[in-house]
């Protein structure tokens, strides 16, 4: 597979014109690299910024166009993602790019860092929320990792890369290997929603506790891999602990859907936000500067527990 190295970069700029529609983009900034192309932030004419891949082979391009144009067509409720589809001729190459909504944020592992694990109950709300969506709707993700999750304002979440999309009961078509159910001996490679759920169950391990696992990854021999493994590190870890019951669940497949995952992740997290004991309780001075730093937060929490 060919991999994007900086001498191909596009500078800031670069305008590239559809061959076909004729539509023209102005590259504004690189947002990201992966193996199937390069996705840059770009502009054209009055239209709102938008993200534009540019591909290495229209093979692998046209098998997400067809996923994203599929998904628009059977969730239509919503905006659709995919904008445009094209060839350009950059240099004296002629290279295939589709168009598709600009999502802003940050990777789940940095908005975390900088923004503080408390925000993981809204956050994975969310997430259960789109994945209950693309459930329904008949489809898998796959691909879930922390690259592919990203966070805007408040917590706001939006999944990207949909080339691992694959329709229930298929073979997954694109995922990471310590994402993967199958890599942990935890389940087939057969899309359904279990399989989502699981590499959620692995997002937050990676995202909370990212060392421990991939020191796990890197010591155990294949026939050890098992999710009881990734449960121990579940049970000794400070902010997963409280939700052990749910991970045990998404580890094991034991959810019958990501609609109950939805329901009980919601309970597991007001379980972990109850009153503490007086004792317990830290003093005033500390309770104010602390709280300043998480009202925003909080707010945010507060709106979906009582929804
Ligand atoms: N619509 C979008 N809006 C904002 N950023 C995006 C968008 N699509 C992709 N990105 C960014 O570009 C990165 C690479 O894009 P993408 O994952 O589609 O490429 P890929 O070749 O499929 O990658 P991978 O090797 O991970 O499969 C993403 O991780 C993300 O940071």
């Amino acid at each position: 597979m060919t991999t994007s190295s900086d001498k191909d970069l596009l500078a800031r700029g670069t305008e590239i014109r559809g061959t076909w529609n004729g539509r023209r983009y102005r590259l504004e900034r690189l947002l990201g690299l992966g193996a199937n192309g390069q996705v840059y932030l770009a502009s054209s004419g009055s239209r709102a910024s938008c993200a534009v891949k540019i591909g290495h082979e229209a093979a692998e391009l046209q098998g997400e166009v067809n996923i994203l144009s599929s998904l628009d067509s059977s969730e239509k409720g919503r905006p659709p993602f995919l904008l445009d589809v094209d060839d350009a001729v950059i240099g004296n190459r002629k290279v295939p790019f589709y168009v598709m909504k600009y999502v802003p944020g940050v990777p789940l592992r940095a908005y975390l860092k900088q923004h503080g694990a408390h925000w993981m109950g809204v956050i994975g709300y969310r997430l259960l929320e789109r994945l209950a969506q693309l459930h329904e709707a008949g489809w898998v993700f796959g691909d879930i990792k922390s690259d592919n999750v990203l966070v805007g304002e408040y917590g706001r979440v939006e999944l990207v890369d949909y080339g691992g999309v694959t329709a229930i009961g298929r073979s997954v078509r694109q995922f990471t290997e310590i994402y993967d159910r199958g890599y942990w001996s935890a389940g087939s490679r057969v899309a359904d929603p279990g399989y989502d759920l699981f590499s959620f169950g692995v997002l937050w391990l990676h995202a909370l506790d990212g060392k421990r696992l991939v020191q796990l990854n890197g010591t155990l021999i294949p026939q050890n891999r098992h999710p009881r493994e990734l449960l121990k590190l579940v049970r000794s870890n400070p902010r997963l602990q409280p939700l052990e019951d749910w991970m045990e669940k998404a580890l094991m497949g034991r959810f019958e859907n990501a609609s109950q995952s939805v329901r009980e992740w919601r309970e597991a997290v007001r379980g972990t936000q109850k009153p503490k004991a007086a004792e317990d309780r830290v003093p005033t001075w500390m309770a104010g500067l602390l709280g300043a730093a998480i009202v925003i937060s909080t707010a945010v929490a507060a709106v979906w527990l009582l929804q």
